[in-house]
This record gives structure tokens, C-alpha cells and sequence, in this order.
């Protein structure tokens, strides 16, 4: 794995995500548009500005699955530096109670996967690597290097928000 010195990084993109859980099911989407088309991810998206990442990540899933999710908590923050894109510090949030159907919208295609098949072959490939540990409950960092859609270098660490 590729060595990359973080030290003074700063995301040119401040984004989120947002994975609700339920029993044994997680709410997922097939992201339409944007950076990631195509790919099942977690809803959310970009700050705002002036904008908290908490209420960026409720917002970004009403707007893309039309519901509410009022229990959403920080379980990681994870920087991606990539080569062919402007690099991101996404907050990740995780919650299990909210109102309204999840719908699909023109951004996205919501689906629930079974917990023990995550479908990671159809996701980002850092995903695999944090995913799991966070629905274990632990609560993360995690820094990732991209070339293109390639990670070449990736570093998780056990975190306090
Ligand atoms: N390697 C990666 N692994 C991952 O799980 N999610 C990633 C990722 N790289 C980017 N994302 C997600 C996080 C965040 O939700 C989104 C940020 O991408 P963008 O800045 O292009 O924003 P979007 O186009 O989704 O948002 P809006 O423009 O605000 O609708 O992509």
C-alpha cells in the first residue's frame, strides 16, 4: 500500500452520509446522480453552507428518500484523497427511527439489505473495510487513497466524537 502524508489534510468538500438500521436490514441506495453514480452507498451528500453535518445528513436523506430520521448519531469521519476528484472529509451517521416510506427519488434508489449481505462488490472499496466495524458499534476514522476509482492506500483507527 502507497504511503501519503496526511498530516495538515483538509477535505476541499465537507459531505455526508447517513445509514439507517433496523433489526437486521439496512436502508441502502443505488445513487443515480453525482460523484458515485451508480454505486449502492448511504444517502446524503455536500454541507450546505453554514450548515452542520448533522442536520447536511437529515437533510440530504429527506431529499433523496423522503423520509425523516430523527436519531441520527456520528459513528465515523473519513477523508478521501483522490486523483481524480476534489478530496472529501465525509462525517458518517447512523440512526434507526424516522417517518415517512422510503421512496425513490430522481437522486436515488432505495433498497433494504440484509445486514449479513451488504452487497460491497456494488460499493465504493473502502466501504468494506468500515462498514462492518461500525454496524458492530464502534466509532471510527478512517483515511483512504484513491487513483481513480482504485484505493491504494487506506488507514482506520478507533475514534471518540
Ligand atoms: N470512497 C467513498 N466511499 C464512500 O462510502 N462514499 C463516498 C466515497 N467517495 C465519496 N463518497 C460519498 C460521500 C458523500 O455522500 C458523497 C460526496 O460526493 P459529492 O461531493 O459528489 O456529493 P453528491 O453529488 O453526492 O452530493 P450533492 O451534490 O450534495 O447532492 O459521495
Amino acid at each position: 500500500m502507497k504511503e501519503y502524508d496526511w498530516a495538515g489534510w483538509q477535505g476541499e468538500i465537507i459531505a455526508t452520509l447517513l445509514f439507517v438500521v433496523q433489526g437486521d436490514k439496512i436502508l441502502l441506495i443505488e445513487k443515480k446522480r453525482g460523484h458515485g453514480a451508480g454505486k449502492v452507498n448511504g444517502p446524503g451528500g455536500k454541507l450546505d453552507e453554514g450548515e452542520s453535518p448533522l442536520a447536511c445528513a437529515i437533510r440530504e436523506t429527506r431529499e433523496e428518500l423522503l423520509i425523516e430520521v430523527s436519531d441520527a448519531r456520528k459513528v465515523a469521519e473519513l477523508w478521501f484523497q483522490m486523483s481524480d476528484y476534489p478530496s472529501i472529509c465525509c462525517h458518517v451517521f447512523m440512526g434507526g427511527e424516522y417517518v415517512g416510506e422510503p421512496t425513490e427519488t430522481e437522486e436515488a434508489v432505495p433498497f433494504w439489505a440484509d445486514l449479513a449481505d451488504i452487497p460491497y462488490e456494488r460499493m465504493w472499496e473502502d466501504d468494506r473495510h468500515w462498514l462492518p466495524r461500525i454496524l458492530k458499534g464502534e466509532i471510527l476514522t478512517g483515511k483512504f487513497l484513491f487513483e481513480g476509482e482504485k484505493m491504494i492506500s487506506m488507514e482506520i483507527a478507533p475514534a471518540r466524537f
